[in-house]
């Protein structure tokens, strides 16, 4: 079985790519970081270790890369033979990579007309229904009608942390060992395959917005307020109890959304709250406050793990989401030099000001409850200093 992974970088060879060779797949990388991909022709092969007191390094064989920047080419034929193409390139990349997809589509319908399903595995809601979209767009009319009954774009949630990698190996990763993939059966078109550790269910709704709300949504806490606080690695800053009670704060509010809207037992819910700040405490994972708060546009969008949950909790349960609000405050007030969204958010925040900046970033309007209670909480968290 063949498989096409657009993004060898930490999920792609850390996580997808793991599974894939664990079942059997032979996968083809597709990434425009030269470095990568040459070693990867090299060598055919890396290792994932897993970050726990046993180490244990995993072998990943059967592998190989193509550069798209200087190969389309190769990448559109290796779309048309794949048996599964997945991407793990980050939300704004998806976009990008869709005219190569939708020409390795074209070169599929004209050569075989087999069905196959993309799935694209980023922290996102919807990111494989973004991706068609895109792909769509590159289409004919025709073709799209085609091109519906055969290509399938289910979407996904995917779990596990893989933090930035300081080996000198540039293949090797280390991953922690827990990890969760769900995909959306009832968009597939070419069927469920047989990957190891990926689990179809026919609504992935509570999964993806589980994750998205727990597990980004804590991350994000730790790393905007621990920036604020001038903590540089997520350990730093869940170390402060300061930091942790306001991540287990902000976990109750989106905990009672999730529960609310999704039936979750609270106390079910409650143990997978601390099953995720555990998995924040892994001793044997270095991650970076830097990586988790990457891309502060994108996470201070109005259907990400902030913004979503802070609406949600002032709708539902009518009350002020405290902890949410002082995160997004936080978040607004980062700054890393060489994260090209937070300088921008910076230089919008010098031009207009927090109140339009967050208007202008996370679609709330004047008059919205959730600005005036971030508003309120910036005094409160300088406090915290
Ligand atoms: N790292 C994690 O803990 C984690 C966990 C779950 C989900 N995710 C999600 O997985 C996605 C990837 O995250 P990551 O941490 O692996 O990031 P990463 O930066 O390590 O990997 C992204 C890869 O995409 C490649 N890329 C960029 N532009 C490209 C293009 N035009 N064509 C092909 N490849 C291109 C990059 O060179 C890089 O190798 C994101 O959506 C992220 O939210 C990450
Ligand atoms: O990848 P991002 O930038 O959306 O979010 C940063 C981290 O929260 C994220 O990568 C987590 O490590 C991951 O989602 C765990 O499954």
């Amino acid at each position: 079985m063949r498989a096409v992974h657009f993004g060898a970088g930490n999920i792609g060879r850390g996580f997808i790519g793991l599974l894939l060779h664990q079942s059997g797949f032979h996968t083809m990388f597709v990434d425009v970081n030269k470095t990568v991909i040459d070693a990867l022709n090299e060598r055919k092969s890396y290792k994932v270790t897993l970050s726990d007191e046993n180490s244990e390094q995993l072998p990943v064989e059967n592998v190989k890369g193509i550069n798209s920047g200087e190969h389309p080419d190769a990448a559109i034929q290796a779309i048309a033979d794949a048996d599964i193409v997945t991407t793990a390139v980050g939300p704004t990349i998806l976009p990008i990579i869709a005219d190569l997809i939708a020409k390795g589509l074209q070169q599929r319908y004209q050569q075989n007309k087999k069905p196959l399903d993309l799935i694209a595995c980023e922290n996102m809601i919807g990111g494989s229904s973004l991706l068609k979209e895109k792909v769509f767009e590159k289409l004919s009319e025709a073709e799209q009608r085609s091109f519906e009954a055969l290509f399938g774009f289910p979407n996904a949630a995917v779990d596990r942390i893989v933090p930035n990698q300081v080996n000198e190996d540039v293949l090797a990763v280390s991953v922690e060992p827990y990890y969760e993939w769900v995909v959306d059966e009832s968009q597939l078109k070419a069927g469920k395959l047989n990957i190891e550790g990926l689990t179809y269910v026919s609504d992935l709704a509570p999964y993806i917005e589980r994750k998205l709300f727990t597990v980004n949504t804590g991350h994000a806490v730790v790393a905007y307020l621990g920036a604020y606080l001038g903590y540089k690695t997520i350990k730093e800053a869940i170390d402060s109890p300061q930091v942790e009670a306001l991540l287990q704060g902000a976990l109750e509010e989106s905990g009672a959304v999730l529960v609310e809207q999704y039936g979750f037992g609270p106390e079910e819910h409650k143990s997978y709250i601390q099953k995720i700040i555990h998995r924040f405490k892994n001793p044997y994972v270095s991650d970076e406050v830097n990586r988790v708060g990457r891309a502060p546009l994108r996470k201070l969008g109005p259907n990400d793990r902030l913004i979503r949950p802070a609406s949600l909790y002032l709708q539902l349960l009518e009350k002020e989401p405290e902890h949410l609000s002082k995160t997004i405050a936080a978040a607004l007030q980062y700054q890393d030099q060489g994260d090209e969204e937070a300088v921008k958010l910076q230089s919008l925040v010098q031009e207009k000001g927090y109140k339009e900046t967050l208007f202008e970033v996370s679609g709330l309007k004047e008059g919205d409850k959730l600005v005036e209670s971030v508003l309120k909480q910036f005094p409160e968290i300088e406090k915290l200093k």
